[in-house]
């Protein structure tokens, strides 16, 4: 496979640089890869720790004026190794990803749905903002990754308000758990739907591993999600599986339905000029499979349309919802939004408050915003939000 050393100063594969010019991108963005700075979050109520943090970096961490809780990053810094990382008071996320969580204007009591969770950075920012109230239920399809955001949450000491469902987004039907305080199971359900939850623990005993085994071979087969972590106040608790299962209707949903929802949707992640770095060590030749994999491609329009439908419908009216993605393709954002807005007279597009000294530019559809990594000093992301109006 032929490797060309671009404008981009990097040697960018010829099916990435074909990729970039069919999407009019230009390929010197990824020159920026050096100059774009990193960011890590401060989790709220360590600010009084900072100056031990900085002493401990050995660096002067600079607050990024626009994005509450945000630092900058010195290049030269890991924070991996250091304690503050280890006991979970930073964690590194892109200023652009802060932002369109930010976008979400999350409120105490929110009930949040996050459709694609994995790895999980947006999902601990929502659940700090959230600061012990209401609750986020994160989906992911992917197993392996959602086990990592699992990881995350207990290491920020976050999970308590979540639960994590590994669940197809474009299909996963389940509501936020207040929808179903009317209705308890009742005696007619078989042994397994009345289990009642008790508190999750990582391990369980073999009895009890061998019985879900069992069950979520029947959940596979009736593509139903497998609850994979439930903190103590995310609802679960006290439950029974029919109640947590429980399916409703669009008119329920319509009132019970979640107050935000993110959908982060999956995309080719040609906007995180990290992530395209990172194939330095990688190996080159490994991104045209990894990034632009013509199966996953053809299809991932259609995968973010579907996600985007399927957020929407589990919001409830009045309620708001994020799409954003981190490609810089026209066809992965503003395409995916208008052909979205076609097929849904409810929705519309809000302007995101938030934003106002945000260093970000508009899309080409009025109030979606688009960080550019040449002008934002961020990771390139796309954000539009929306609201649910009365069918
Ligand atoms: C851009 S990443 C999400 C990043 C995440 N929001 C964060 O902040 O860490 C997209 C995610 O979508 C997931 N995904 C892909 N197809 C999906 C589907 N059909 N349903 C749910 N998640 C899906 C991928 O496994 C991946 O973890």
């Amino acid at each position: 496979m032929e490797v060309v050393a671009g404008a981009s100063e990097l040697p960018l594969p010829e099916s990435f640089l074909e990729f970039l010019n069919q999407n009019g991108l230009d390929p010197s963005i990824y020159a920026a890869s050096q100059s774009t700075p990193r960011y890590i979050r401060l989790k709220p109520g360590c600010k009084p720790e900072l100056a031990e943090i900085e002493t401990e970096m050995k660096c002067k961490l600079e607050e990024v004026c626009w994005l509450p809780d945000f630092y900058y990053l010195p290049p030269d810094v890991r924070i991996a190794s250091t304690k503050a990382y280890q006991e979970g008071k930073i964690y590194g996320i892109d200023a652009s990803s802060g932002a369109a969580v930010l976008a979400l204007d999350i409120s105490p009591g929110d009930h949040v749905l996050d459709l694609c969770a994995a790895p999980g950075a947006k999902l601990c920012m929502i659940l700090d903002l959230l600061g012990g109230s209401g609750s986020v239920t994160g989906v992911d399809v992917a197993r392996h990754r959602l086990a990592a955001s699992r990881t995350m949450l207990q290491k920020y000491a976050l999970g308590d308000q979540c639960r994590l469902l590994v669940a197809d987004g474009t299909t996963f039907s389940l509501t936020p758990l207040r929808a179903q305080s009317n209705s308890k199971s009742c005696n007619s359900m078989v042994e397994e739907n009345s289990k009642i939850y008790n508190e999750w623990t990582p391990r369980r005993p073999w009895k009890e591993r061998k019985r879900i085994a069992k069950a979520s071979k029947t959940i596979s087969q009736i593509e139903e999600p497998e609850l994979i972590f439930y903190g103590r106040q995310s609802g679960v608790v006290g439950l029974s599986k029919y109640d947590v299962y429980r399916k409703v209707n669009d008119h329920e949903i319509s009132q019970f339905g979640y107050d935000k929802v993110l959908v982060d949707a999956e995309c080719t992640h040609d906007g995180s000029i990290k992530h395209i770095q990172k194939f330095e060590q990688w190996g080159w030749t490994t991104l045209p499979r990894r990034v632009l994999d013509a199966e996953r491609t053809d299809d991932l329009t259609v995968l973010q349309l579907k996600l985007l439908i399927n957020g929407f419908r589990l919001l409830k009216v009045g309620g708001s919802l994020v799409y954003s993605t981190c490609s810089l393709t026209v066809a992965q954002n503003e395409d995916v939004v208008e052909r979205f807005l076609l097929e849904h007279t409810s929705a519309k597009l809000l302007e995101i408050d938030a934003a106002k000294n945000w260093p970000c530019r508009q899309a080409r559809i009025p109030k979606a915003l688009r960080f550019d990594p040449l002008t934002s000093s961020t990771s390139g992301l796309f954000v539009a939000k929306f609201t649910k109006l009365n069918a």
